[in-house]
């Protein structure tokens, strides 16, 4: 009995508390619920524990100041923060205040009980010095921000290289700078660079500066974007698009800092961060011998993969929200809404542009539709005759993709098309059966329910359009 662990739980929600307890008893850990701050603080002052887990959110007052509290008081105490509103600030809050772990409502019970697991069996907690965290801006309620959040949280104070995997628009570079403002180097320059916006032989020169005469027109010495953020971040966009001979440079600075500028002999050290970004696979890029081996490996060792926007459609209503109301004050006109059918629409699409596809419509949306609410016909061309997710499932049902035509059709009001669309159904149907029958007119109109005479007319009527 004295040797199994015991547990506080801390949590406003009665039914939270409920399937914690059963969770953790049946792993076999002793529990003491509360529902309120107030009694959680008079149960530790009482009691040896081994683990709480708090709800960040409760009337009573809040779980990361609670979880501060903790920490100057039992500074070994592992705490499991558990959120219905994570978001990156309290993500990184919590870290920075010694939490655990950071867990999203809703949790999977088996996935709380490993963290449970691992934190009672861990010696290690977090010492991070606290900061001040900007106002995290970040959006994202759904699992997998959740986990993009938490990454951020942990990797922020480190000085590790970090790569980015994500496609286009997915928020690559925002939470580069995330990373960044969350750093000690915050104060230190951001410096951010685009290997696919500049020639291929500007590449070295633009990292590492260079000499006076290295090349032709390079009439005076000039710094490269390492020197300029030196302290700071280098956020090298594109990874996969940099040229052999500049990943070879790079990879000896990421090694030991050294580098030399082109046509130059002073090697320079330099003191920077390096975040780098993707949206190709490197391991191919490999294969074709696009990119070193060596520096793939060095690079991927501290990974963060960004969702794709149709992989958390559920932060879409959220980033809508706040593109839209970005987009008004940018404008300086009312801020409009998705009416609910759009918001409905919105959500199934296939969102190849992810993030800023969103960003952009809501900013064309704010200016170009005529009325706050915003209506399916006010739909730019790109999202009205955007593929839907569900057609971009491999084996959708022919009901499915039927639909998503008629759809796009109505949404444009274009009765010609929704007309023909019924009309090329129902000839499908009689030229299948027809063909099946070996053209068997009778048996066709009795297949189909209808008399001789309505299938003859139909076929004439087909017959001289
Ligand atoms: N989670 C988010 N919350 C709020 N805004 C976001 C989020 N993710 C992306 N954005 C916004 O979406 C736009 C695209 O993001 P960003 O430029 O960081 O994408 P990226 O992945 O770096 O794209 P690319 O690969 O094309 O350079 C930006 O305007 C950014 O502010």
């Amino acid at each position: 009995m004295t040797d199994k662990h015991n547990v506080l739980v801390l949590d406003d929600d009665n039914s939270i508390r409920w399937v914690l307890d059963r969770a953790l008893r049946s792993a076999g850990y002793q529990t003491h619920l509360c529902a309120d701050v107030p009694n959680a603080r008079n149960a530790l002052k009482k009691k040896q524990f081994d683990l709480v887990l708090s709800d960040i959110r409760m009337p009573t007052g809040d779980g990361v100041s609670f979880l501060k509290e903790i920490k100057s008081e039992h500074p070994e105490l592992p705490v499991v923060l558990i959120t219905a509103h994570a978001d990156l600030s309290s993500a990184v809050q919590s870290f920075d205040h010694g939490a655990f772990e950071f867990v999203a409502k809703p949790f999977d019970v088996d996935d709380l009980m490993q963290i449970v697991n691992r934190a009672l069996e861990s010696q290690q907690f977090d010492k991070a010095p606290p900061i001040e965290s900007s106002q995290g801006q970040l959006i994202g309620r759904s699992p997998a921000m959740q986990t993009v959040f938490r990454a951020i949280g942990r990797l922020a104070k480190s000085k590790f290289t970090v790569l980015l995997i994500g496609e286009s628009g997915t928020g690559k570079e925002r939470v580069a700078r995330a990373l960044h403002e969350h750093s000690t180097r915050a104060d230190e320059p951001f410096v951010a660079i685009n290997m696919a916006a500049i020639p291929q032989e500007l590449i070295e020169a633009e990292l590492f500066g260079y000499e006076k005469g290295a090349f032709t027109g390079a009439a005076a010495r000039t710094t490269g974007r390492f020197e300029q953020a030196d302290g700071g971040t280098l956020f090298l966009d594109e990874i996969g698009d940099m040229p052999l001979t500049a990943q070879t440079r790079l990879l000896r600075v990421l090694s030991d800092g050294g580098y030399y500028r082109v046509g130059g002999k002073e090697l320079l050290k330099a003191d920077v961060r390096v975040i780098a970004a993707t949206h190709q696979n490197l391991q191919t890029l490999v294969q074709s011998g696009k990119f070193r081996e060596d520096l793939y490996h060095r690079l991927n060792v501290v990974r963060i993969e960004l969702p794709a926007m149709r992989e958390r459609i559920e932060d879409l209503e959220l980033l809508a929200d706040q593109f839209l109301s970005q987009a008004a004050q940018e404008a300086g006109v009312n801020r409009k809404r998705f009416s609910e059918p759009v918001l409905k629409y919105l959500q199934q699409l296939d969102w190849p542009g992810n993030v800023r596809q969103l960003e952009n419509a809501c900013r064309y949306l704010t200016v170009m539709a005529p009325t706050d609410v915003i209506q399916l016909t006010d739909l730019p061309e790109d999202l009205s005759s955007a593929q839907s997710l569900e057609t971009e499932k491999p084996g959708a049902d022919w009901r499915t993709l039927l639909q998503a035509e008629v759809r796009r059709a109505a949404l444009k009001n274009d009765a010609e098309k929704v007309q023909a669309l019924a009309a090329e159904s129902e000839k499908l149907l009689v030229d299948t059966i027809l063909d099946v029958v070996d053209g068997h007119r009778q048996e066709t109109a009795r297949l189909l329910g209808w008399g001789r005479n309505t299938l003859t007319r139909y076929l004439k009527k087909v017959d001289d359009e």
